[in-house]
């Protein structure tokens, strides 16, 4: 695949240095090869015989070899020293500089020295001078990117100009996995230099103590939290701590008592799949973002309101059975389709169609009911089991009720978020993002409709 192309500055005028990437092993290399343009006979008056023609050539080379993005982009890349193993900047400098170099980007390098510290950076900015921000990171870094555009004045503006991607070097991917389609961040930076850019909604986060956060994967409560972020003292086991937490669970019939209400945007199974059969293939316009995109509509009655859990006044708003939110087991809503690595927990997701998913199941379905749901999750087939609840909002309140003595987690994109009522809103197609394809990856949802 075709990096960059120019005259090859040796001054004979029918050769062309070309950077393209290959596949060695499981990873892509950059190489440079020498062309030389052989004029056809009938040809010869447009084969370039000067230096000026080969730059006209390789120009219109380059166009074609961008149809979806812009050569040479401009990139600010913040690498996260902690990412994952360690190891995110030792795979930036072998797996995804050399690409960018070969890609002729202008690119600077920043590592993130404390935790916030890509918000701050992010923040504070010269959106002017990039077209990108690529974090070699997990997803907490673009999560605090984001988060720090958030913070800006010029939010719209920052929103609008800036494309913010991943290259996978974290413990959780999800971004990477969900738009680019891979975990090798090789093949990721070609992705990110060559896919198409969408806008992806983007989702508010709110209680009545703290400011708004944004978030771009998910929310939860209840079961994956305590898998996730209850069982951080065990990172020394690597991806299996976080299986190991969720038979846990499962086995102890952990339940997480709480009130849900929603504003449905599909209810039922049935619905679902009509809707996502409608919508999987619309198209978004792409128009400039204002401060309209970010105004939230259902902040201030939740901010205002005396008792949070009286949602009469809330048009179209819906209360979860009672009974199921009692013995609520998971508690799981989210943007992008792949959580982490072979896990398709939103197959139904779709970018930029203002919805957010929601999973929810009932700890009274009992160990091997729930467990035989969630062994189908690299598929996405859970979503079908029937004791498995799957429906899609555009906002929905979570009040949690935690039993005596205990202090179950809140996590929004993998951080911790403290336990307390929250609420969450779609912001939509906010996020200017890269995807292959220019949607989200496969998730085979359409082949069970
Ligand atoms: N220099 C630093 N020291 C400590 N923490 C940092 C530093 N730089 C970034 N962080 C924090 O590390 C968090 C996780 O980063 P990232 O997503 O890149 O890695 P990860 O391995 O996927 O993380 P995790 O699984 O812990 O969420 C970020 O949310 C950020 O707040």
């Amino acid at each position: 695949m075709l990096l960059w192309v120019q005259p090859s500055g040796t001054g004979v005028p029918n050769q062309l240095e070309a950077s393209y990437v290959r596949k060695v092993g499981d990873k892509l290399q950059p190489f440079v090869s020498i062309l030389t343009i052989v004029p056809h006979r009938e040809e010869s008056s447009s084969t370039p015989s000067t230096e000026d023609d080969s730059s006209i050539t390789a120009k219109e080379i380059l166009s074609r070899a961008y149809p979806d993005s812009k050569p040479g982009a401009s990139i600010l890349v913040l690498v996260n020293p902690h990412g994952g193993k360690g190891d995110a900047m030792k795979i930036f400098r072998s797996e995804v500089e050399p690409i960018l170099e070969a890609a002729h980007c202008e690119f600077t390098v920043m590592k993130t020295a404390y935790s916030g510290h890509a918000s701050d950076i992010a923040e504070q900015m010269d959106i002017d001078k990039y077209d990108l921000v690529l974090c070699a990171s997990g997803d907490g870094i673009p999560h605090e990117v984001i988060n720090g555009l958030y913070r800006r004045e010029d939010r719209a503006k920052a929103f609008d100009k800036l494309i913010i991607t991943e290259t996978p070097s974290g413990s959780g991917n999800a971004m990477a996995l969900s738009c680019l389609g891979t975990l090798v961040p090789s093949t990721a930076t070609l992705e990110i230099l060559k896919g198409s850019t969408v806008r992806n909604d983007l989702m508010a986060v709110y209680s009545q103590r703290e400011p708004v956060k944004l978030s771009f994967l998910s929310q939860t409560y209840g079961i994956v939290a305590q898998a996730d972020i209850g069982t951080e003292w065990m990172r020394w086991m690597g991806e299996v701590r976080f299986q190991l937490g969720l038979i846990t669970q499962l086995a102890f019939r952990a339940s997480y008592p709480c009130t849900i209400a929603v504003k449905y945007i599909a209810k039922t199974k049935d619905e679902l799949s009509e809707y996502y059969r409608h919508h999987v293939n619309d198209s978004f316009n792409m128009g400039s973002l204002t401060d309209e995109g970010f105004r939230l509509k259902y902040y201030d009655q939740f901010l205002d309101a005396d008792d949070i859990s009286d949602f009469s006044a809330m048009d179209g708003w819906e209360e979860l059975d009672s009974d199921a939110c009692e013995n609520m087991g998971i508690f799981y809503s989210g943007k992008m389709p792949y959580v982490s690595k072979d896990t398709n927990f939103f197959p139904a997701a779709l970018p930029n169609d203002g919805s957010i998913d929601i999973v929810v199941t009932d700890s009274r379905s009992g160990f091997f009911r729930t467990l035989d749901a969630l062994m189908s999750l690299d598929k996405g087939l859970h979503v079908w089991n029937e004791d498995v609840a799957h429906f899609k909002v555009e906002a929905f309140r979570v009040i949690p009720r935690p039993k005596p003595g205990k202090h179950p987690y809140i996590s929004v994109d993998g951080e911790n978020f403290k336990l307390q009522p929250f609420q969450v809103e779609i912001m939509k197609g906010v996020l200017k993002t890269v995807m292959q394809g220019g949607s989200y990856t496969e998730t085979g949802f359409l082949d069970k409709t």
